[in-house]
């Protein structure tokens, strides 16, 4: 029964709430996150807060009996996590950090998951028979011994669900810098590429994996070609240096039935650099891989849809600065506001048949 003493005059309401015949976990929490938004919005109207709360869990409740077909594993931070939601995935999301803030900014404080913390959370999941994923996703990790855990991991949730796809962003760095230890490249590349059915490295992180330097679409398509030799089913290079000016370019590749598809896209390239569109990228093609059963093409150009519209809405809140004179904070993807472009991409640039 809220109350509310405002101004001297108090205001106090109740509502009757029809009970379920079964108790739920995490109503709670709803609870208060649904009446700070509320109380926010109406400035303290706790009639109207109530009301939308309840009616809010009441259809959640309604709702809990239908599942999603698609339960993710995520190792992973943020950025993704809302992306896999919005596009109807469940998630069960592990933090490989719980950091302040991400590492773009010129302080970092907080925790890296332990291989010790991994294996309690794996254990609690096996215990509560909760292990009946359909995708896993992995990225942003700086442990090796870690990251080879995530290998054994995948191989056995692989076991019981052969039809389990392992996407693998091989986080290790950009534009020719590591930012993760150089002890986890061999893992990936030994361990974790040999169960992965889709990889999305970008130009340096393709390099680091097949040793071949990308100087042209020859030696791009040779990385790819390496890449599935190792059989990768789906190879997604997010983007690198060869587009036209002003351009990135991404290229998607899939062989499926022994016949191959490789597409490239053309990326406006915004002058600014952005923290978070890698894991963004990732979760997105996870998505519309799925959706469309490794349609590149369409996966691709809805991935780049999405991350373009993202990126001007977040370059266009600040409409009279450059966006290269940004802060770290002013850049902050601003993903939340983008919720209805998450959901319905509009193809602007056509993915091409990748031809040298
Ligand atoms: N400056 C930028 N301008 C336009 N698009 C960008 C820019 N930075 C990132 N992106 C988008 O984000 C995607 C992933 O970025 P990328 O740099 O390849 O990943 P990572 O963050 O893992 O290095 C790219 O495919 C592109 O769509
Ligand atoms: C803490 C932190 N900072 C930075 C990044 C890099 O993000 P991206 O490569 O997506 O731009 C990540 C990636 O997950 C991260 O976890």
């Amino acid at each position: 029964m809220p109350s509310f003493k405002g101004g001297g005059s108090k205001t106090t309401v109740s509502i009757n709430i029809p009970q379920f015949d079964a108790s739920f976990t995490g109503t709670g929490d709803l609870f208060a996150a649904l009446m700070l938004a509320y109380i926010t919005r109406t400035n303290h109207n706790v009639k109207e807060s109530l009301e939308r709360t309840i009616a809010t869990i009441q259809s959640v409740l309604e709702r809990t009996a239908q599942s999603f077909p698609n339960k993710v594993y995520f190792q992973f931070y943020y950025w993704g996590i809302f992306v896999s939601q919005v596009l109807g995935f469940e998630v069960d999301a592990i933090n490989t950090v719980q950091f302040s803030n991400h590492s773009g900014y010129g302080h970092l404080k907080g925790k890296v998951i332990t291989e010790q913390d991994f294996d309690e959370l794996i254990e609690g999941l096996k215990m509560n028979d909760l292990m009946d994923y359909t995708h896993v996703l992995t990225g942003y990790c700086r442990s090796p011994q870690l990251l080879s855990k995530i290998g054994e991991l995948v191989k056995e949730l692989k076991k019981a669900n052969p039809t389990l796809m392992y996407v693998c962003d091989p986080v290790m760095g950009d534009n020719g810098r590591m930012y993760v230890p150089e002890e986890v490249l061999p893992i990936y590349a030994n361990e974790l590429l040999s169960v992965a059915d889709v990889i999305c490295p970008n130009q340096f992180e393709a390099e680091l994996l097949t040793k071949i330097p990308i100087k042209d679409k020859a030696s791009l398509l040779k990385t790819i070609n390496v890449l599935h030799d190792r059989g990768i089913k789906t190879v997604v290079i997010s983007s690198s240096e060869l587009g036209p000016e002003k351009h990135l370019l991404g290229v998607a590749s899939t062989v499926v039935g022994g016949s191959k598809t490789t597409v490239s896209i053309n990326i406006p390239q915004f002058d600014a650099s952005f923290t978070g569109t890698g894991d963004l990228f990732a979760a997105l093609m996870l998505a519309y891989i799925t959706r469309t059963n490794h349609n590149v093409k369409e996966s691709l150009e809805r991935t780049i849809a999405t991350i373009q519209s993202v990126l001007e809405r977040t370059a266009q809140s600040f409409p009279n600065k450059d966006p290269s004179a940004l802060t770290c904070k002013e850049k902050e993807l601003k993903l939340i506001q983008s919720k209805s472009d998450i959901e319905n991409p509009v193809v602007k640039i056509e993915a091409q048949p990748f031809s040298l």
